[in-house]
């Protein structure tokens, strides 16, 4: 096991190829703390080489996949950690909001699939967290998302309004303007009907199960064929992602390493035929 952030409450570490991001702060029921978003700033702050902490980690441990956890039962996240804003000042907390949605940015940003898993509902800033991923995955049906920043007459600060018109295009930016102004709650069946759950387990083991069959698939593919189509998320305009996808298809399409997985095919059909 690889470390980067090693607190009580928040710690990042890889095993396994997996890089697990994970709360821990049962007293609190998971808020982040001014301090969890003090490390966030660090590790994603971007060097003279436009590369973070973080993304440095990701690469040189090769990093297949990201889970964002918690591990305390019934709950994902509480949001903002509504004591330290109370007793913090404004300048000990001026950075608080922008480091946190810089590590979600790096979280949809990077070229390295990332998936929250729920087993409880996330509040405020929490919600935010869960939607900064790519995929989100439920154990159990209490998965809900509350947008309750209103309650404290503030919008959502996270990028998470932005991440929900961007997953879910039927959520236009005015209706998530409402849904934050009545502090409207998207419900276990509604995050399914929207596509913002993307799996459901019964259980944590059936879940860490489909995760493993996900990193061995990842790292069975072509490292260089990975590594092409993990940029195409960067390409914004329709018509250069087309040409992209064509360039990329004919840069493999017939190559060695394609004609090798066509033998290989018939070799283990033959194989079984026997
Ligand atoms: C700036 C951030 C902002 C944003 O940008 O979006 C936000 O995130 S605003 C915060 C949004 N969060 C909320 O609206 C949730 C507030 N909390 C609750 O509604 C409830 O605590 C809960 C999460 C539903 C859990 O309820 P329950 O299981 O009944 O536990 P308790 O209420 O008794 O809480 C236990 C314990 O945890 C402390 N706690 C809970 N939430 C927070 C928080 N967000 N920040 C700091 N501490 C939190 C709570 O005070 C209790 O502590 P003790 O009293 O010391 O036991």
């Amino acid at each position: 096991m690889i470390k980067l952030v090693d607190g009580e409450d928040f710690t990042i570490h890889i095993l396994n190829n997996i890089c697990f991001v994970t709360f821990s702060s049962p007293s609190t029921r998971n808020a982040i703390s001014l301090r969890m978003s003090a490390v966030m700033q660090e590790i994603s702050w971007k060097s003279e080489n436009n590369i973070s902490i973080f993304e440095k980690f990701l690469k040189e441990n090769n990093c297949f996949l990201i889970i964002v956890q918690s591990t305390v039962r019934g709950i994902f996240s509480s949001g903002g950690n509504l004591s330290d804003l109370k007793n913090g000042s404004k300048e000990l907390c001026q950075n608080y909001a922008s480091s946190i949605k810089a590590f979600c940015e790096i979280l949809h940003s990077c070229s390295i699939p990332s998936v929250t898993l729920l087993a409880g509902p996330a509040y405020g800033g929490g919600a935010e967290l869960a939607l900064a991923t790519d995929f989100r995955w439920s154990i159990g049906k209490k998965s809900d998302l509350h947008f309750t920043q209103m309650r404290f007459g503030i919008p959502a600060g996270w990028g998470g309004m932005q991440r929900l018109s961007e997953l879910c295009p039927q959520l236009s930016p005015k209706k998530v303007s409402a849904i934050i102004v009545a502090k409207m709650s998207l419900l276990y069946d509604q995050l399914i009907r929207l596509n913002l759950i993307d799996r459901s387990f019964l259980n944590i083991k059936s879940c860490i199960k489909a995760l493993n069959e996900w990193r061995d698939e990842i790292e069975l593919s072509p490292s260089d064929v990975r590594y092409d189509l993990m940029q195409r998320h960067k390409i914004n305009d329709a018509y250069q992602l087309q040409e992209y996808d064509i360039k990329i298809f004919d840069k493999y399409f017939l190559n060695l390493e394609h004609k090798n997985r066509i033998d290989n095919f018939f070799a283990k059909r033959n194989k079984n035929a026997e």
